[in-house]
């Protein structure tokens, strides 16, 4: 007897729930930005990951149109602390998907380290990501296009 299939990404949300909207998720190439992704494409999104290195931005779509064939994922190369880069992001999202529903604010990260080791830079890289980023990308969100923003840094 064949062994049963296991699919590879699931959700506890009725499949198509969100048919033909369109998500932007930030740091959408790894980790925990990975799986809302792809479940956002299980629930019917089309869906543009965006983060600074285009090598893990290409890895991730070809990984994710393997888990999930027929998905619409495009990646775009964005770094949140900059706001042109972020302007542009969107801009190019809205020219490729024609609106953008969602907006997955799940870029950032901080290092790991003692306060009494930690440098003014490396907390001001921190600040200007997690914080900055995020108000940057909501901004331009709400002048573009979005309507609904989830935050997770
Ligand atoms: C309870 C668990 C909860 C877990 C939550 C998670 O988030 S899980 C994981 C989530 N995932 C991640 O966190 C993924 C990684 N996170 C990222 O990539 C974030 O974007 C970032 C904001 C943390 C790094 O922003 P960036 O790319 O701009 O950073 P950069 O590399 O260019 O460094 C700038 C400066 O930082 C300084 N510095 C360096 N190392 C340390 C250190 N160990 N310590 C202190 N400081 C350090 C150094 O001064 C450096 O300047 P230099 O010396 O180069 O002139
Ligand atoms: N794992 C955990 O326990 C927890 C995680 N979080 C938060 O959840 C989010 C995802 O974390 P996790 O999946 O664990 O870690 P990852 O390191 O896998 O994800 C972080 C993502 O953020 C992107 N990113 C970082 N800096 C920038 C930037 N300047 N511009 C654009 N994208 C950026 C990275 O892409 P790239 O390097 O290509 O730019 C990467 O894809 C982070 O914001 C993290 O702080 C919060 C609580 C707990």
């Amino acid at each position: 007897m064949a062994a049963p299939t296991v699919a590879k990404v699931t959700s506890v949300f009725r499949q198509k729930l969100f048919k033909d909207k369109v998500a932007l998720v930030t740091g959408g190439a790894t980790g925990i930005g990975k799986t809302i992704t792809q479940e956002l494409l299980y629930l019917g999104c089309n869906v543009m990951i965006a983060s600074r290195k285009a090598d893990n931005l290409k890895a991730a779509v070809t990984e994710i149109q393997g888990n999930l064939p027929g998905c619409d994922v495009r990646w775009t190369e964005c770094n949140i602390r900059k706001e042109d880069s972020v302007k542009k992001m969107v801009s190019t999202t809205l020219e490729q998907f024609g609106k953008i529903d969602f907006l997955v604010n799940n870029g950032g990260g901080q290092f790991y380290a003692p306060t009494s080791e930690f440098s003014l830079k490396g907390f001001n890289a921190v600040v200007e990501t997690n914080l900055t980023g995020t108000f940057l990308c909501m901004k331009e969100e709400l002048n573009q296009s979005c309507l609904l923003s989830f935050m997770q840094t």
